[in-house]
């Protein structure tokens, strides 16, 4: 299981070799919030995987044969299947490796998993809306708003259920899906966000315990770096640090 934080193939790169058997390769950047989902479910149910970073500003040409809208994260497997969109490839994985089901066996607690998802992608536009509105210098105040409106909801939800996690007592699907977003509230500048969320701020503990989400935690100041480059279009952003 290596590869989580190997140097990215740009263009120019030779395209890898098939899959070994055994294995299921992921596509990936070492700070992109979807592609950590999938690395993620593979950590937390110990499936055998390799890992490929891509440069994601100067992509290989022969990665758009591996997804056509050139985005991570990808799974490819022995046989050559390509798998796409972060929440189909972690539900492909927890259908196709044995271990512990991330998913509930209850139609309507899938359900349920799947309309907190949904709802959930309003908030990454409204991070990346906040992002790109620090970058161009303008007032911050009703993005902030709505996202801490929004981080309201995600309380109540807490609330209701009155459990520590968002499928219950032990961590889920649901919780790896929306935990790379709060990874990076610090360095997003958004910390003050959770200013009135206990319940989720004693989520976000419980989640930082999580042996899955140890392997994957970015320092807050590697982050800001990393966002810096990105920013900017710059082709070392996707290996900064390494
Ligand atoms: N639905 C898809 C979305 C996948 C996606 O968009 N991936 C980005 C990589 S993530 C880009 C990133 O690192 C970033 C930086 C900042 C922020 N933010 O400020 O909120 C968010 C993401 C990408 O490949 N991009 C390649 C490309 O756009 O060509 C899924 O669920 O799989």
């Amino acid at each position: 299981m290596s590869g989580h934080h190997s140097r990215s193939l740009g263009k120019g790169s030779a395209a890898p070799g098939p899959v070994p058997a055994g294995l299921i390769r992921l596509y990936s950047m070492r700070f992109c919030p979807y592609a950590q989902r999938t690395r993620l479910v593979l950590l937390a149910k110990g499936v055998s995987h390799e890992v490929i970073n891509i440069n994601l500003k100067n992509k290989p040409d022969w990665y758009f044969e591996k997804n056509p809208s050139g985005l991570v994260p990808v799974l490819e497997t022995s046989k050559g299947q390509l798998i796409w969109e972060s929440p189909i490839t972690c539900e492909y994985l927890d259908e196709a490796f044995p271990g512990k089901k991330l998913m509930p066996s209850d139609p309507y607690e899938r359900a349920c998993q799947k309309m907190l998802l949904e709802d959930f992608s309003k908030i990454t536009s409204l991070v990346f809306k906040h992002v790109l509105a620090i970058k161009d210098g303008q007032d911050t105040t009703a993005v902030k708003a709505e996202i801490a409106e929004k981080f309201g909801k995600l309380e109540e939800v807490l609330s209701k259920r009155n459990t520590l996690f968002y499928g219950g007592d032990s961590i889920s699907m649901i919780d790896y899906m929306i935990w790379p977003w709060f990874e990076r509230l610090e360095p997003f500048q958004l910390k003050d966000s959770l200013n009135h969320t206990p319940k989720l701020q004693r989520w976000m503990e419980a989640m930082k315990e999580d042996p899955a989400i140890k392997a994957t935690i970015t320092d807050p100041q590697t982050f800001k770096n990393y966002l810096q480059l990105y920013l900017k279009n710059s082709p070392e952003a996707c290996d900064y640090g390494l």
